[in-house]
């Protein structure tokens, strides 16, 4: 653009104030240079020489070459008023300083030397057409703005609700009778959890609530009765999503208010559905809702695929009619998502339309993964069929099939035919949806899935568990985990060769027993179960060891790849301490409650921050300490530290070094080389599958 002005044909008016600046300005010369001549005459070099206006030495400026020919004298005043940038301010700020406006006649006499068809000189000493817009100022730099932080990139696009979450102190806990202090209850108000609750909780030894349970509880139990109703089409319940660490009490936090809510129903009609990832999870809820609903009447069912569909279904539903209402046989159930679906799909008589509560647990896994679609088969389960209002009307007229809708008495609220009235209030679903994890889904994409009505977002996390200057909020956003307070880790980094070794120093020299080692893959669990006997066998077997204290240990495989039945009896033989150490897969990785764990050992280094807050998260529970060991091949080592130190809160920090001097394995690595040995001929036999 600037060339363009600066190549631009001058004016008429331009051309000839131009020619008359340039007569003016031969004139001047010829003058000079008769003077220097009359002075040669006279042999007067020390003549005076005339003082030069300013704005000729400026047209001087174009000319250099005709300057460098005049005398030094004449040179010299041609570089005093040269001054470019100088002149140039005051061509370029006349239209803000209105004083020196009058300086521009001048100005432009100078410019008008510039013919068109010369070089055009650099920026900075370029002359200006007359006709050029002289008084415009000149574009700012482009200056980059700070990158914001990130904390703030985190908080981008996440949901409102999740923005004003209600933060939860970790370590408050408050006693089981305390819950209702600072409630300004009336006389009607129902307490957050009622007598017989209490009695239960008490027997099972449960004297206060946890954090997650103090914030959890009050919310989902208010204390108006009608905010408990099992059906509230006109005044729906918030759903509500939890964040709190692993072993931190969320399954309480949905099982007490589930129990307490559904203990006032009359008739049995499926109100709570619990999805879990694993069939494994399903059986330990399960143990809880039994343990927390005993002596209440209500009937808790599983399905897991564990047993054969017809069985299931007979457990499921009284009859199996395409009923409207349903008929279900259980109050509560709890399952994974796959048979659900077998279930919505292929059981007449099964049905969600009378749901109070939908939780799911480990959210951010069952989000992550598809399922068969369960979330949209679920979640469409939940809503009537949609029907127009001429078949509602018509349905009421006619006889035979379409009556037999309104005079099944099962139907739900919102599934009763809608008949228009003056004043038309939508219906909605009564179902609460409740989300939980340690590590839940901060997606915006994820949560919109779900359909949530109003949420609330609960976060247990402590202010100092996150990186300075960042609010516990932000580091919710930012998927900083909370870990539990009890948990001190570790790691180790080796050669691949030397990884078993290493986890046998652990063993023997270091405690590490009441253990899960999580290995990559359910072929590695038993392989390093296999690798373990041997060495176990070959390092008893050797004369020094005879003479200590020390005991063989034990390990067990536990992983999908075994049978349902023989999974659970490992699982029994380890939890009453027959077994040490149970050498699994990411099958166990989460939400398993073990409570005598404890140490983890991620023997196959986890692949993402969720998953080692998962593996670590099975030690260290209910406010117990433990240990998280990492083996970290050396090749792997800078990998997983950039991943605990994108994990933010400090964690790469937290996490100790421990190193291992190779004087400490001296005693071990005979047997290990006859385990390894035997291993090798075991693999080459078919031994190990
Ligand atoms: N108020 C309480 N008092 C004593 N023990 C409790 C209390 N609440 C929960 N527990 C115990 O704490 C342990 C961990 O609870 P839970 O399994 O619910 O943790 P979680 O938060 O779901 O963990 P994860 O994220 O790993 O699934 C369980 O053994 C449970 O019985």
């Amino acid at each position: 653009m600037v060339v363009a002005v600066a190549t631009q044909p001058p004016s008429d008016a331009a051309k000839k104030s131009k020619t008359k600046a340039k007569a003016r300005y031969l004139k001047k010369k010829k003058d000079r240079r008769k003077q220097r001549k009359a002075e040669d005459k006279h042999g007067g070099a020390s003549a005076v020489v005339p003082h030069t206006p300013e704005p000729e030495a400026n047209e001087n400026t174009s000319s250099g070459s005709e300057n460098e020919a005049e005398s030094p004298v004449s040179t010299q005043a041609a570089l005093e008023v040269k001054q470019p940038p100088h002149k140039r301010r005051k061509v370029d700020s006349n239209v803000e300083q209105d004083s020196e406006e009058h300086t521009s006649d001048s100005d432009s006499t100078a410019e008008s030397v510039v013919a068109p068809h010369e070089e055009i000189p650099p920026r900075e000493s370029r002359a200006k057409s007359p006709t050029s817009t002289v008084g415009l100022p000149s574009f700012p730099l482009p200056v980059a703005p700070d990158a914001p932080s990130k904390a703030t990139l985190a908080l981008q696009g996440l949901d409102k609700a999740l923005l004003g979450a209600e933060v939860v102190d970790p370590s408050k806990t408050l006693s089981i009778n305390a819950l209702d202090t600072g409630r300004n209850l009336n006389a009607v108000d129902l307490p957050v959890v009622g007598e017989k609750m209490k009695k239960r909780l008490q027997e099972l030894g449960i004297t206060e609530f946890f954090a997650v349970q103090t914030a959890l509880l009050p919310f989902l139990l208010p204390p108006q009765r009608r905010s408990r109703a099992l059906y509230c089409p006109y005044d729906p319940p918030r759903d509500v999503c939890a964040s709190a660490p692993t072993g931190s009490g969320k399954t309480l936090a949905y099982v007490v208010p589930i129990v307490e809510i559904l203990s006032a129903r009359i008739a049995t009609r499926l109100r709570a559905l619990v999805v879990l990832p694993t069939r494994d999870l399903v059986l330990q809820v399960h143990e809880t809702f039994e343990a927390i609903a005993k002596g209440r009447g209500l009937k808790i069912g599983v399905v897991t695929g564990q047993h054969s569909f017809a069985h299931e279904q007979s457990q499921l539903v009284a009859t199996q009619k395409d009923l409207q209402g349903g008929s279900s046989k259980i109050d509560i159930l709890i399952c994974t998502p796959g048979r659900l679906m077998d279930h919505i799909n292929g059981t007449p008589g099964f049905t969600l339309q009378h749901l109070r509560f939908l939780v799911i647990d480990e959210a951010d896994r069952l989000l992550a993964q598809s399922f068969q679609g369960w979330l949209a088969q679920v979640l469409n389960a939940l809503r009537p069929p949609v029907r127009s209002v001429s078949d509602a009307v018509s349905s009421l007229s006619l006889g035979s099939s379409t009556l037999e809708i309104l005079h099944h008495d099962a139907l739900a609220p919102t599934f009763l035919p809608h008949i228009p009235t003056d004043y038309d209030d939508p219906k909605h679903s009564s179902c609460q949806k409740l989300l939980f994890s340690a590590t839940l889904t901060r997606d915006p994409a994820r949560i919109a899935a779900l359909g949530l009505r109003d949420p609330k977002y609960f976060v247990v996390q402590g202010v100092a568990d996150t990186k300075e200057k960042t609010s516990a909020a932000e580091a919710f956003g930012m998927e900083d985990f909370a870990m539990p307070a009890g948990l001190k880790e570790h790691y180790i980094t080796t050669s691949t060769s030397r990884k078993p070794l290493m986890l046998f120093h652990l063993v023997h020299k270091r405690n590490v027993t009441n253990a899960l080692v999580f290995t990559k893959s359910a072929e590695s669990t038993a392989r390093l179960v296999k690798l373990f006997e041997y060495f176990e066998e070959a390092y008893f077997g050797s004369l020094e060891i005879q003479h200590t204290e020390r005991r063989r240990i034990i390990a067990q495989a536990y992983s999908s790849d075994l049978p349902p039945g023989e999974r659970k009896n490992i699982l029994e033989r380890f939890k009453k301490q027959e077994t040490d150490i149970l050498v699994c897969s990411d099958l166990v990785a989460r939400g398993m409650d073990i409570p005598h764990v404890t140490h983890v050992v991620s023997y196959d280094a986890p692949v993402d921050i969720r998953k080692y807050v998962h593996r670590a998260g099975r030690t260290a529970r209910a406010g117990r300490a433990g240990d998280a060991w990492t083996l970290v091949e050396e090749q792997e080592a800078k990998f997983f530290k950039d991943m605990l130190r994108d994990a933010g809160s400090g964690r790469l920090e937290r996490v100790a070094r421990l190193r291992v001097r190779d004087a400490e394995l001296k005693d071990m690595e005979e047997s290990y080389d006859i385990a390894l040995q035997k291993l090798k001929e075991a693999y080459s036999r078919n031994v190990v599958s």
